[in-house]
């Protein structure tokens, strides 16, 4: 349907959702609740306040109680009413929250049964590793791209400090899975970085110390994200544990994620990470229910599948290993 088509319906949540950014909308004789909200984004979570983008302004606003217990995370696009001007003492309240194209969540480990969303509608994951100082660790690569193809978001690998080693061994390592790769050095403006990011809604993720302050800096002129210093201490520094998303100059959002330097992954299943693998997908037909698809042992047919010829052998071992890589 397109919107001039729309007549005296009614709006719903599709018509929010489909249009961001608009602040005002026709108004019928009949309209539901809150039909005149405006639309905005979630940029910020702090202690029961939220920072959102509604058109061009900053507006701090408050859940309505009639969102109930849904929470209200970073990326969300949000239906907003009262005072939306952006005034020292504005506050406008959240009432509706929009249907989620993606969730990246959270377990504050692998036994927490509580899974928590951290940011939604990201589309892409950027995940952060130095080349040196501290060197890459390929367990939390693989747990982040696990978690990025368990949530349909596309991850990129960011490798920064390319000054200090070269990223050849690195690359070869991920070389099967088709993951885009860009490199950083701070003494180089992250254009390259910057192009992937454009018009998109990515989030980074990196352990500390790797240089996401330093990048989101380079990337975002007049944020001001604190760097530190790597130490092999590193837990004394006052760091803000909330997920904050900042507008790029050229258009699309980051999302910051500091306190959050990986995902519990104890509710992602064999065949859903599978789903990303589409040359595999077929081969896992002949499997018993439930397979665990790790080995021909327990019955897997994948590895026949692959003995066939209708896969390649590397692409099932990069399977296998980001499949173990959840309880790494
Ligand atoms: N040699 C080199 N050092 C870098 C580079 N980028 C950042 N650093 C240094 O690495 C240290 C950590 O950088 P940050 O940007 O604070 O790293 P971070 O990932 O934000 O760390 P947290 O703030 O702890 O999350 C600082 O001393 C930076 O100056 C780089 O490209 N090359
Ligand atoms: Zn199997």
């Amino acid at each position: 349907m397109t919107s001039h088509s729309r007549g005296a319906r009614d709006m719903d949540e599709d018509d929010v959702r489909t249009r961001p950014g608009r602040s005002s909308r026709p108004r019928t004789r009949t309209r539901p609740a809150h039909a005149d909200a405006a639309s905005g984004l979630v940029i910020g979570v702090d202690r029961g306040r939220y920072t959102l983008r509604v058109d061009d302004v900053t507006v701090t606003a408050m859940r309505a109680r009639e969102l109930g217990r849904k929470s209200v995370v970073v990326g969300d696009q949000v239906a907003v009413v009262g005072d939306v001007s952006g005034g020292p003492d504005a506050l406008a309240r959240i009432v509706r929250i929009q249907e989620r194209s993606s969730v990246l969540r959270r377990t504050a480990d692998d036994d927490d049964p509580y899974e928590r969303v951290v940011v939604a509608n990201a589309d892409q994951l950027v995940i952060v590793t130095a080349l040196a100082d501290p060197p890459p660790r390929t367990g939390f690569i693989n747990r982040c791209l696990v978690a990025a193809y368990d949530s349909g978001i596309e991850p990129l690998l960011c490798l920064t400090k390319a000054d200090l080693a070269t990223p050849e061994e690195i690359i070869e390592t991920y070389a099967d899975l088709e993951l885009p790769v860009v490199t950083c050095r701070r003494d180089e403006p992250p254009d390259p970085l910057a192009a992937r990011l454009a018009n998109r809604m990515s989030v980074l993720i990196g352990h500390s110390g790797v240089g996401k302050s330093t990048l989101v800096n380079a990337l975002v002129p007049g944020t001001n994200r604190a760097i530190g210093v790597v130490s092999g201490i590193g837990k004394g520094r006052h760091t803000s544990t909330s997920a904050v998303a900042l507008a790029l100059p050229g258009g699309g959002w980051v999302i910051d994620t500091p306190g959050i330097r990986s995902f519990g992954l104890a509710h992602v299943s064999p065949s859903s990470l599978l789903a990303s693998f589409t040359d595999l997908v077929p081969g896992a037909d002949d499997c018993p229910p439930s397979c665990a698809h790790l080995s021909a042992a327990d019955g897997c047919a994948l590895d026949a599948y692959v003995a066939a010829g209708h896969a390649q052998p590397r692409r099932l071992a990069s399977y296998r290993r980001l499949l173990e890589s959840r309880s790494d």
